[in-house]
């Protein structure tokens, strides 16, 4: 996952780069954005749930490290010199105009990556729940949060000085994108290496030849989810806080730019901050949680806390440009991108029934993914919308999208009360500590 989030976000401090270099528009780097999500967004990703219930984290986990593999390749052949100028390149740039040839593949290969992402990041959920049922799940799942911030961190200080490597006076996207493909082929072997440990795992624990797939995916199951009130605002709540969440890391910098008036560099080194807040208070969060409890309040904080900060980004930064003000907002949302994560995920086993509790994760992803997948898009052309005739990318007014993402977080809040309502008036257990008793524990050292 360290690795998976670092290319998610390799191009993100590159945008004035890539428009420059590439002549992506904003509207185009917003479409790119959202492709990572299409293919989940029709489905694939309910077809992953049933993959992973049906072959088990071992298969499912590898194979979506290699469909993460094989679309970041793709990605990189699109932004590089082999593809540009290519008849393929001429014939896609030829039609839809708006998005260069260049977009157009970079956006198929993110596609692809995204399939193989998001199918990672449930089997991932899936692996942590079965090495640590019945103990610390949420200071484990914390962990595995951390280190995808880890990666975001790392990428967004890299990207541009990678993008620099053949010097400042010829910067270019190759360079940061082949080294984060590098390390998704690390990380499949990495993956792979872990297969032999969980087998090692299923044969401590005398399991059967496969030692998985005891839940299985049932379609009724499916149509149970879609009738709970309960699925819908918990899966509700995760699409509005994410959809104000990753997109925000994707456009974030060039907002700090032009707000600013700083460079790409300098930007992205402020914003790097915000996924280092929440890998740092995530863990412990986490530990909290499985300890003491109160994860629907986390949740209203969270909220609460993402909507003062877009709207501090949108109406007193342009207002008063600066960096500490930039800074300290930025420290604000990584605070809440820790509660909201440590909580929601964690929270889910409680409220699902362990039977299909795989393919309860994998629709909220689905419908998570209906979000991220859209609002890059409404913000690149509400970002165009606003800003008719500038054709610096250091320029841009971000008021009226950001305005977006702070509006997106009222609603989530509005969601995350009833969340707490309902909580309270049926026992739902959300704010209890995960762990009841220490005695309870099974799994790692294989006693009841
Ligand atoms: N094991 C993963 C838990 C979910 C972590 C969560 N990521 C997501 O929700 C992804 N679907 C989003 C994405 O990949 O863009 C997170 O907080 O990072």
């Amino acid at each position: 996952m360290f690795f998976g989030y670092m290319f998610v976000d390799v191009m993100s401090p590159l945008q004035s780069l890539v428009n420059t270099k590439l002549g992506w528009s904003p509207e185009a780097f917003g479409y790119y954005a959202g492709a990572e999500y299409m293919l989940n967004v029709f489905g694939f990703l309910i077809l992953a749930g049933i993959i992973l219930d049906k072959m088990g984290v071992r298969f499912t986990g590898t194979l979506s490290a290699s469909v993460m593999f094989i679309g970041a390749c793709i990605k990189l052949y699109a932004i590089s010199s082999l593809f540009a100028g290519s008849a393929f390149d001429q014939w896609l740039s030829s039609w839809w105009v708006e998005m260069p040839g260049s977009a157009k593949l970079a956006a198929f290969g993110f596609t692809i990556f995204g399939c193989g992402c998001e199918m990672a990041g449930i089997t991932v959920s899936k692996a942590i729940a079965k090495w640590f049922e019945g103990k610390e799940m949420a200071l484990a799942m914390g962990v595995e949060m951390a280190i995808a911030r880890l990666g975001v961190f790392a990428v967004l200080s890299l990207s541009p000085r990678l993008a620099d490597w053949m010097g400042k006076n010829d910067p270019s996207v190759v360079p940061p994108v082949a080294f984060c493909t590098v390390l998704l082929l690390i990380g499949l072997i990495c993956y792979v290496v872990f297969t032999f440990m969980d087998t090692n795992l299923d044969k401590q624990l005398g399991a059967s030849a496969n030692g998985e797939g005891e839940e299985e995916f049932k379609l009724s199951d499916v149509g149970g989810l879609f009738k709970s009130r309960l699925f819908w605002i918990i899966a509700l709540l995760c699409v509005l806080y994410y959809s104000a969440i990753f997109p925000f890391q994707r456009f974030g910098t060039n907002m700090l730019q032009c707000n600013l008036h700083i460079s790409e560099t300098q930007a992205a080194d402020l914003l790097r901050w915000f996924p280092i807040g929440a890998l740092c208070l995530t863990p412990p969060l986490g530990y909290f949680l499985d300890r003491v409890g109160r994860g629907a309040t986390m949740l209203m904080i969270g909220s609460l806390l993402l909507i003062c900060c877009h709207l501090i980004f949108a109406l007193a930064l342009p207002a008063f440009p600066s960096q500490g003000l930039a800074l300290a907002t930025i420290i604000v949302l990584g605070i809440s991108f820790s509660l909201v994560p440590a909580a929601l995920w964690p929270s889910v086993p409680k409220v699902m029934d362990s039977r299909y509790l795989g393919s309860a994760y994998s629709l909220i992803f689905w419908v998570q993914n209906i979000g991220l997948f859209g609002i890059p898009i409404i913000f690149g052309a509400m970002l165009e919308a606003s800003n008719q005739g500038v054709t610096d990318p250091t320029q841009y007014d971000y008021t009226n999208p950001m305005l977006l993402f702070a509006g997106l977080g009222i609603v989530a809040l509005f969601f995350a009360i009833w969340l707490k309502v309902l909580d309270t008036r049926n026992g739902y257990g959300l704010d209890k500590p995960n762990i009841k008793s220490d005695n309870d524990a099974v799994r790692l050292d294989g006693e009841a």
